[in-house]
């Protein structure tokens, strides 16, 4: 998946179409493995997983990324789209999570789009990551794209 995105990366440096770089982690995680247990934890990550799967298109790369994050390569979107994305995996996730008696998960991203000096996709990891802690730092269940902008957060009906 880090090749792709390196692909994806000189793709969009020679054309000037935008790519975005997202990382996310599910909100409190701790509390769930120790509330519910591991193994309940473990389907919490199938939900988030599954949930973003059926969001994404079929250009996008989604994967588990340094162990309790996911990453997200996205071609040809903008940071700010970014937001629809967040919304739609927060949707998919209101309607499964119920069932599996995990009514209060949320989860966190911060993205990035190439742009100015972010060059590399280590570079731009790095930056969602930092966006993703901005996040979780303004309140959790909510993404990042610029920490100058207001963030996006999404109040579902059990959140
Ligand atoms: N069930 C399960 N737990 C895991 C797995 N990998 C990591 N964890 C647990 O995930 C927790 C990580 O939580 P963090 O992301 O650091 O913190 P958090 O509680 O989510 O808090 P915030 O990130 O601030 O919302 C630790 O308790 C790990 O043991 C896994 O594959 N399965």
């Amino acid at each position: 998946m880090l090749q792709c995105g390196e692909r994806e990366v000189d793709v969009s440096k020679r054309t000037g179409i935008p790519m975005t770089v997202a990382l996310a982690d599910i909100d409190d995680f701790k509390k769930i493995n120790d509330q519910y247990g591991h193994d309940i934890g473990d389907e919490a990550l199938k939900l988030f997983a599954d949930a973003s799967k059926s969001a994404v298109r079929s250009i996008d790369y989604f994967g588990r990324y340094g162990g309790e994050e996911w990453l997200f390569i996205l071609p040809n979107t903008t940071e700010a789209e970014a937001n629809a994305l967040f919304k739609r995996i927060s949707v998919k996730l209101s309607n499964s999570r119920q069932e599996h008696g995990l009514n209060h998960m949320t989860f966190s991203m911060g993205a990035v789009d190439l742009h100015g000096g972010h060059n590399t996709l280590e570079q731009l990891i790095k930056i969602a990551d930092e966006r993703l802690y901005t996040a979780k730092n303004n309140g959790k269940n909510q993404v990042c794209v610029n920490p100058t902008d207001q963030v996006l957060n999404v109040t579902l009906s059990n959140a």
